[in-house]
């Protein structure tokens, strides 16, 4: 039987988006999409829940590109799932596969046993099932409760590495700037908590709101993530990728916030960097491209978040008829924004000096739907938790090119820790 749609109206959707989170909770493996209010996030719906597993994919990493498409097109369903920043290693031989700190599979996808989508007007449900069962889930739904805690104690996170061990680390990265190694490196380091007990859903729920957020369950691991970036898209042979480099904090008054947006978006420093990343790309995608589509389609486009404004550029290219889903993230993973340019050279260096591993954070994570469109963000600004470790992990990085200022690129860095600042637990 095929998977049917099946079309319902609660009372109010906002609500019913958030009983939908609450109601995930009993699932082992879900993901729990959320665009809302960002019209350029997600495309499918403002809200989407894939929950349950009806078929899984855990491929052999080192053949899993390959594999990917073959598997989507036997099941013909909507596939979810993630690639983590270890699957480097496989694309780029060489590089170590450092597992993740929660450990997330370096790759993975399930074909969900109930889709869910929200609209402001509508919510459909996706089974392969009857109209009564889709009724009973839909029911099922309305009757959660949403019951948030008395949560009082704010989630505390440090730096691993101390500010002159960073300092001195990006002044070595700024010396193969200087030699001619690379010429943008992204650095990335590892915050983490002490131990700590969280209940992840009602965590997630004090996230800012992102264009590309979700909360993830993968049995015991936990990713809740409010990243404004896109990696991908796919519709039909469209490609779209927006990189996002540069990035200054929200002023606290409407005058200052404008001059700090002002100063990103004139900044020859970060001007440079997005420049840099944009190159980069239309490389990776001329690899699958018709050749002559790659465009450059939108350039230094300043967006507005809660605690940050970010520059985003928008490459689009038409993908080839030999090629397939697993050739494109073949030629653009890890995307450019999080490794820096040439591609090659700074994975090494990113290997060399990140003792700590990226797991799935620097990878993404999205879906792919029946026809084989899809689309993928780029996992930034993320919790990661296993009540085992009882200890919640975040990472930020930033961008390192000849202009840098090593005490600037500190600052960025604590300022994408920012959006944890009101999180109680
Ligand atoms: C590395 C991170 O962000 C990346 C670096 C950015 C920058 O240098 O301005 C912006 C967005 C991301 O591509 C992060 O948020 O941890």
């Amino acid at each position: 039987m095929a998977r049917l749609f099946y079309t319902f109206r609660p009372p109010d959707s906002f609500s019913f988006a958030t009983q939908l989170l609450t109601w995930s909770r009993m699932f082992r493996v879900f993901m729990y999409f959320k665009n809302h209010p960002y019209p350029h996030g997600w495309q499918q719906a403002p809200w989407m829940l894939a929950a349950g597993v009806r078929y899984e994919w855990k491929p052999q990493p080192e053949r899993a590109l390959e594999q990917l498409a073959p598997f989507h097109a036997t099941h013909r369903d909507w596939m979810v799932g993630h690639v983590a920043y270890p699957m480097t290693a496989y694309v780029w031989p060489g590089i170590s596969a450092k597992p993740c700190l929660c450990g997330f599979p370096d790759i993975y996808f399930f074909i969900p046993e109930i889709l869910v989508w929200v609209y402001p007007d509508q919510v459909q449900i996706g089974i392969h099932g009857s109209e009564t069962e889709a009724r009973r889930i839909f029911e099922e739904i309305s009757k959660s409760r949403v019951d948030l805690p008395q949560l009082r104690h704010p989630l505390s996170i440090h730096p691993v590495l101390t500010r002159k061990q960073y300092l001195d680390t990006v002044h070595a990265i700024l010396h193969h700037i200087q030699r001619g190694d690379c010429y943008e490196l992204n650095f990335c380091q590892l915050f983490t908590s002490d131990p700590v007990k969280i209940s992840p859903v009602e965590t997630f729920m004090q996230l800012p709101p992102a264009p590309f957020s979700l909360c993830y369950r993968l049995h015991d691991a936990y990713l809740l993530c409010a990243s404004p970036e896109r990696y991908l898209l796919k519709r039909d042979r469209q490609i779209l990728m927006q990189p996002m480099k540069g990035t200054i904090r929200r002023g606290s008054n409407t005058q200052e916030d404008a001059q700090l947006r002002l100063f990103l978006q004139q900044s020859p420093k970060e001007r440079a960097e997005n420049t840099i990343v944009v190159d980069l790309i239309r490389n990776d995608l001329s690899r699958t491209a018709v050749p002559g589509s790659v465009k450059v389609t939108e350039w230094l486009k300043i967006y507005s978040y809660p605690t940050v404004h970010q520059m985003i550029s928008t490459i689009c290219s038409e993908m080839d008829t030999p090629y397939q889903i697993g050739d494109l993230l073949a030629t653009t993973f890890p995307m450019g924004s999080m490794t820096g340019a040439p591609k090659k050279k700074v994975l090494e260096l990113i290997d060399h000096y990140e003792s700590w591993p990226r797991g799935i954070y620097s990878g993404a994570a999205g879906y792919i739907t029946p026809e084989g469109d899809m689309e993928m963000n780029v996992m930034i600004r993320s919790l990661l938790y296993t009540p085992e470790a009882q200890r919640v992990y975040y990472h930020a990085g930033s961008g390192i090119t000849c202009y840098c200022n090593p005490e600037d690129e500190w600052e960025e860095c604590l300022i994408k820790t920012r959006q944890l600042a009101d999180i109680r637990i």
